[in-house]
């Protein structure tokens, strides 16, 4: 069963703009999923949706099976289960601290002061922030103020965090730490669904993608699926993965019969295979 749905929603922001437009989207307990699309095809909108932020005009988000309810103390609950990471830190942390700032979540979840030094502490220590516990978040850079924005999520103990381009703004190296850090707590259990404009990174980390066209999912499935459908690649706005798009020009202009794939691990797996089979070693 999906840990989390989207069924049939229909969004539009008081100006008119329909940004939704019965769109559907089924996640599974501990996948790592990652979202594409074109800038303004709703991704931020859906996701403003699963914590019940957003409260669609028509549809419904299943949760755990049940639809979400948009009373104080059922949205309580949802978002215990559900965490955001908005795409600019400095919408989430707010405190003077960072201790403060991470604290905020589980203060609010009414549990007592032991418990949420605790959590602070687990927290920042599993996003490698432990010794900025006083450090204005303000100060901080884009990559460690994303960190703390994660630990503040963490502290709630979330089944699922939904992270809105958690790497939009990092340097390379950054952006891969962030991407190794969600891949861990996904191997600790929690479900992960990312958006991202990052197809290099997401065949390292994601085993379900989602494409978005303009207000509704056009495409899902594993990396390969999605990825060997240019079509609507293209018409996403989207590109191959680069050493995706390496094979392809092997293939094409260098008469080359190399197998398809997605990372660099798997295609030098690939190229080892192909001098195996033309060449006597
Ligand atoms: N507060 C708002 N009021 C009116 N329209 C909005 C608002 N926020 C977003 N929109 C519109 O809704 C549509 C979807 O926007 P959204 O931010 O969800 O897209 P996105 O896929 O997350 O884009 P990006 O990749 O650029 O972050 C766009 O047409 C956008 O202009």
């Amino acid at each position: 069963m999906a840990i989390i749905e989207a069924k049939d929603i229909v969004y539009k922001y008081p100006d008119g703009t329909l940004a939704l437009d019965r769109a559907n989207i089924s996640v599974e307990k501990g996948d790592m999923v990652a979202l594409l699309g074109p800038n303004g095809a709703g991704k931020s909108t859906l996701f403003l949706h699963f914590n019940g932020i957003l409260k669609p005009k028509s549809g419904k988000i299943l949760l755990k099976g049940a639809p979400i309810k948009y009373d104080a103390k059922s949205l309580m609950e949802v978002r215990k289960t559900v965490g955001i990471v908005f795409q600019n830190s400095d919408d989430q942390l707010f405190a003077p601290t960072v201790k403060q700032d991470v604290a905020f979540g589980p203060l609010n979840l009414g549990l007592k002061e032991e418990e949420v030094e605790k959590r602070v502490k687990e927290a920042l220590k599993e996003v490698g922030m432990e010794g900025f516990e006083n450090k204005p978040p303000h100060h901080l850079s884009g990559g460690q103020k994303k960190r703390v924005a994660i630990a503040g999520i963490l502290a709630m103990h979330p089944e699922i965090m939904v992270l809105d381009e958690p790497t939009a703004g990092l340097d390379p190296m950054g952006a891969s730490k962030i991407m190794k850090l969600l891949y861990k707590l996904n191997k600790e259990g929690i479900t992960i669904i990312i958006s991202t404009h990052d197809v290099d990174l997401v065949p390292i980390y994601a085993n379900k993608i989602f494409v978005m066209g303009k207000t509704k999912i056009v495409k899902s499935g594993t990396v390969e699926e999605v990825f060997s459908d240019i079509k609507t690649i293209r018409s996403a706005n989207l590109r191959l993965p680069r050493v995706a798009h390496l094979i392809e020009v092997l293939n094409r202009k260098e008469g080359i019969d190399l197998k398809m794939g997605y990372t660099i691990g798997e295609v030098r797996h690939n190229f080892e295979d192909l001098f195996k089979e033309h060449c006597d070693f």
